[in-house]
């Protein structure tokens, strides 16, 4: 089994990237995991109070279960993955059944934050877009796709989402085996990747 992880800033293009990779591989190969289906179960909060969770700090991730997850996957056993709601700031109480592949990428702004998780991943990518560009495509985004407004965004990219990407995100970039630019398509770095995963998978 080949665990991939692969991190960078919201709004920098991980999910878009990870498309790109996994376009050319069977479904029976791959697993995607997303840091987001594990943020910590909020239930006991009301929305109110949900709202105003940091959602850029590590607290805010249920590592211990993703770490206990990615262990199961490589033992060969299946999973249940939480499904997340970004419109509730919370789990749906839903899951997705997620059988162990040959390939597994995990991709989170703060995946490359934790040890344990980090010495899992045979390759660790960080993906790079400037901090401008990351913010216009994240507004696009919560404004169509994750029921936010205008405000909503900036209130919180100044509050806790540039705070924590400084203070948090940007430094894993060291730990990184490969850093994808992102300010424009980068198809050149997605063939390499491809090419590294066809190789191992050999
Ligand atoms: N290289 C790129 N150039 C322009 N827009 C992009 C690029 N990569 C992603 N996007 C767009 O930016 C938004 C955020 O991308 P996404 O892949 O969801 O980022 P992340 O998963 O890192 O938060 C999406 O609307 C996506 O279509
Ligand atoms: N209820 C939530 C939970 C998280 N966020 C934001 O999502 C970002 C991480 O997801 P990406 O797909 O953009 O990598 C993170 O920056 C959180 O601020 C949220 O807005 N609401």
């Amino acid at each position: 089994m080949l665990i991939i992880g692969i991190a960078g800033g919201t709004g920098s293009g991980k999910t878009t990237v990870v498309n790109q990779i996994i376009e050319e591989l069977k479904n029976e190969e791959v697993d995607v995991i997303s840091q987001d289906s594990y943020y910590q179960d909020t239930s006991h909060l009301t929305y109110e109070e949900r709202t105003k969770i940091n959602f850029d700090h590590p607290k805010s991730i249920d590592f211990d279960l993703l770490v206990s997850h990615l262990k199961d996957l490589k033992d060969g056993k299946t999973i249940e993955q939480p499904v997340y709601s970004f419109k509730e700031h919370n789990r749906t109480g839903e899951t997705v059944i997620t059988e162990p592949k040959k390939v597994i990428i995990v991709e989170g702004i703060l995946i490359l934050t934790h040890t344990d998780i980090r010495d899992m991943f045979d390759i660790k990518i960080y993906v790079h877009a400037d901090s401008d560009e990351r913010l216009i495509r994240r507004l696009k985004r919560d404004i169509n796709d994750r029921g936010r407004d205008l405000d909503e965004v900036l209130w919180r990219y100044q509050t806790t989402l540039k705070p924590m990407h400084q203070q948090f995100i940007e430094p894993t970039k060291e730990f990184a085996d490969i850093i994808i630019p992102t300010n424009r398509y980068n198809t050149v770095a997605v063939d390499i990747v491809q090419t590294i995963i066809k190789e191992r998978l050999a």
